[in-house]
């Protein structure tokens, strides 16, 4: 006979679609059975109750020998990791490479050699100064990390989205992580570099110049990962069968073009949706819609890099494409998203020293100095050196070695042999070195003096930052304009927003007269004395602007649809029509989440409701309102702020004559311009579509900003 004490009485609940069993304190019990696996602990035990820790009596204390509770409750207090010391904040999701031009007269590295293969990739896209739990829109270089799993092991790209860094020596890497997160004292700001201590290392660096000028455009705002370049940064070595060396730098294209957001939307897109960023790339991917950029490298010789205006190893320089131009060897396609999160986005470990043969490094001080880095960093944050095991970061061809042990060890060596040169012969003594095809360093002559020093070939600050403010359009030039001004306002030391107009000074004059007169300088401070003048005769270089490389389409984007009840259901079906030919998305915004009933009574479903999707979060949006729903809605502070924030952040709107009177409520109707489409018929929606390909309607931008 059963000891009725060991399950307490328990009788069934509902609660809507669940039915649940209850128990005696009524808690919630849900029992394996069927489809529904047993719940075990870490060591394969059943659980019975998973609801109640083991006590004395009904009301007693816990007892000690609960070794579920005591499992369960040591597991969590140890789920967290350091977070990355930098890039903590990233999103990684799987693909592929694709060769699609054999470079196998330029470098042995395998998975260049045959166009048409495919090799499995990882990438991790990240922002760098922000904390793991920080908002995606903050004003940041993003990461751009790909592991590409070759035939011949692992090659790890760890870029950016900016081909420029902001110093020359891996030794100033710390100061500048440190000026640029958290002042220590005060534990903020958060994730931004609008603070004194980050703009006082700036002010006081002056290679960091050029990348001031890419950290304050568009750039560090993008709208998606998936519109926006990557770039190795460094100039590496491609080395070819004979052992001939090319340099290469690395560039990642987006097929859909690139595509930021305005600061004033950045900020507000924080606040409605902190994972932007995570959620649009998860959302494109979960809908088949796989982003895809195209590999390009820049090749060149020695006598190229002896005559270029900049030193080739100096991170702070550029290789314009105009003078060397980009050749497509690849495409990648992201696919897949992740199964779990932790276990691949955050246990994945690139690292720059993760080569394979046929590409090299060269003497870049600051490559150099990652290479040490990431591994060092790595080993802390994940624990153990064997975290080469984890899935995400193991190799896809078999890896032979005699390594052992350490915590975690998972695959040790098999049999005897743990050394090498041992006698023990054919595979019972393991393996042994290939020098046909192993890895071999170019070898590249070095001599010279041992010195702490910084070669002079770096010491042109200013030339590129210009080169770069020059080659944009005047709306980004603006932007960058705006940029400075904000980030400085927040500055409260005026001796550093003063040093850093100085700087600005040496690379454009109008832009440091729009941050002087946008701080309110009452002095203009004196240029600061350049290492070396800038160069004026540099020419523009086209590939460096955004909106110069945007996309040709709509594709990848999406809309956001403000409906009512009463809503013309022509208008509606034709607009997603339209939005859905042209690879772009449509969201319904409602009232209320439920949905709103159409004019012949068909029931749209809501995806939004209106105070949870402010039209920051679309690239356009369509306002179809009934005339009784117009009414309503102008009522609503979110929903004028919908229209009002549409306008003023240059997009394209659509919207039917009932709508005037929300127009009119958020402040906009009188200014209705040539970035406004209205949808009569069912062919004007077609027209709305091709118009938003243009992404923004810029000319509206200077009526709305006067300050
Ligand atoms: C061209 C300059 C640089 C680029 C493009 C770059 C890029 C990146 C990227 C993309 C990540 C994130 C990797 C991920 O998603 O897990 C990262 C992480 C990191 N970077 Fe860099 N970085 C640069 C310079 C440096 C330098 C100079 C150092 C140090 C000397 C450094 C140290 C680190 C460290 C410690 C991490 C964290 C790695 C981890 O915990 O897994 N980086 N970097």
């Amino acid at each position: 006979m059963p000891d009725d004490r060991l399950t307490s009485s328990r009788t069934t609940a509902t609660f809507g679609d669940q039915e649940v069993i209850r128990g005696e304190g009524g808690e919630t019990h849900q029992v394996a059975g069927g489809d529904v696996p047993v719940l075990t602990t870490q060591q394969g035990i059943p659980v019975s109750d998973d609801q109640n820790s083991l006590r004395i009596g009904y009301r007693g204390p816990t007892a000690l020998e609960d070794f579920h509770f005591r499992e369960k409750i040591f597991h969590f207090d140890h789920e967290r990791i350091p977070e990355r010391v930098v890039h903590a904040r990233g999103f990684g999701v799987h693909g592929y490479f694709e060769t699609t031009d054999s470079l196998s007269d330029i470098t042995r590295a395998d998975l260049f050699q045959r166009a048409g293969e495919k090799t499995p990739v990882f990438v991790r896209f990240s922002t760098v100064a922000g904390n793991k739990g920080s908002p995606d829109l903050a004003r940041d270089v993003r990461g751009f990390a790909v592991k590409f799993y070759t035939q011949e092991g692992n090659w790890d790209l760890v870029g950016n989205n900016i081909p420029v860094f902001f110093i020359q020596d891996a030794i100033k890497f710390p100061d500048l992580i440190h000026a640029a997160k958290q002042e220590p004292d005060r534990g903020f700001p958060q994730a931004q570099t609008a603070h004194d201590n980050f703009w006082d290392f700036i002010s006081l660096s002056p290679e960091s110049m050029h990348m001031a000028l890419w950290i304050m455009s568009d750039r560090t705002i993008p709208r998606s990962f998936r519109f926006m370049e990557g770039f190795g940064v460094h100039t590496f070595r491609f080395v070819n069968a004979e052992g001939k060396s090319t340099f290469v730098k690395f560039h990642w294209k987006p097929k859909l073009g690139m595509q930021s957001v305005v600061w004033n939307e950045a900020l507000k897109i924080n606040g409605a949706d902190p994972d932007f960023h995570r959620r649009d790339l998860w959302n494109a991917i979960q809908a088949g819609d796989y982003p895809e950029w195209e590999l390009g490298v820049q090749l060149f010789d020695q006598d190229f890099a002896e005559k270029f205006d900049f030193d080739v190893i100096d991170s702070t320089k550029l290789i314009p494409e105009e003078l060397v131009p980009v050749r497509i060897v690849g495409r990648m396609v992201l696919d897949r998203t992740v199964d779990n999160f932790f276990a691949e986005t955050e246990q994945v470990a690139f690292c720059t020293q993760n080569i394979v043969p046929g590409i090299d490094f060269t003497n870049d001080p600051l490559l150099q100095g990652r290479n040490f880095s990431y591994l060092d960093t790595q080993l802390k944050r994940l624990g153990s050196p064997n975290f080469t095991y984890l899935p995400i970061n193991a190799p896809k061809r078999p890896v032979n070695h005699f390594q052992q042990d350490g915590h975690m060890a998972m695959v040790n060596p098999k049999g005897r042999a743990n050394y090498e040169p041992n006698s023990w012969g054919g595979a019972a003594g393991g393996p042994r070195e290939a020098p046909d095809i192993g890895f071999k360093s170019y070898p590249a002559e070095e001599q010279g003096a041992k010195l702490r020093i910084r070669a002079e070939t770096f010491s042109d600050h200013y030339s590129q930052a210009r080169q770069f403010y020059i080659s944009q359009t005047p709306v980004e030039q603006t932007h960058i304009a705006d940029a400075f001004i904000f980030e400085l306002s927040k500055v409260k030391t005026p001796a550093i927003r003063s040093r850093m107009v100085s700087h600005l000074m040496n690379v454009d004059d109008e832009l440091a007269d729009k941050v002087i007169t946008g701080l309110r300088l009452e002095q203009k401070p004196k240029p600061a004395d350049a290492a070396r003048p800038t160069r004026k005769d540099l020419p523009a270089s086209p590939a460096l602007s955004i909106l110069l490389n945007g996309p040709d389409s709509f594709k990848g984007r999406k809309v956001g649809v403000l409906v009512s009840d009463g809503v013309d259901i022509d208008l509606v079906k034709s607009l997603k029509e339209a939005v859905l030919a042209e690879g772009a998305m449509l969201e319904f915004v409602a009232p209320m989440v439920g949905g709103v009933k159409a004019s012949d009574g068909t029931w749209i479903e809501g995806d939004e409701k209106i105070n949870g999707a402010p039209s920051v979060v679309y690239d356009s949006v369509a306002i179809l309102l009934s005339s009784a729903g117009a009414a309503l809605l102008a009522k609503e502070a979110t929903a004028r702020d919908f229209v009002n924030d549409a306008f003023a952040h240059a997009k394209f709107i659509a919207y039917n004559t009932d709508a005037m009177p929300l127009l009119d409520k958020a402040g906009v109707a009188p200014d209705i311009d040539k970035g406004f489409v209205e949808l009569k018929g069912s062919g004007d929606a077609k027209t709305f579509v091709q118009t938003c390909r243009k992404v923004r309607f810029w000319e509206r931008e200077a009526k709305v900003k006067q300050v």
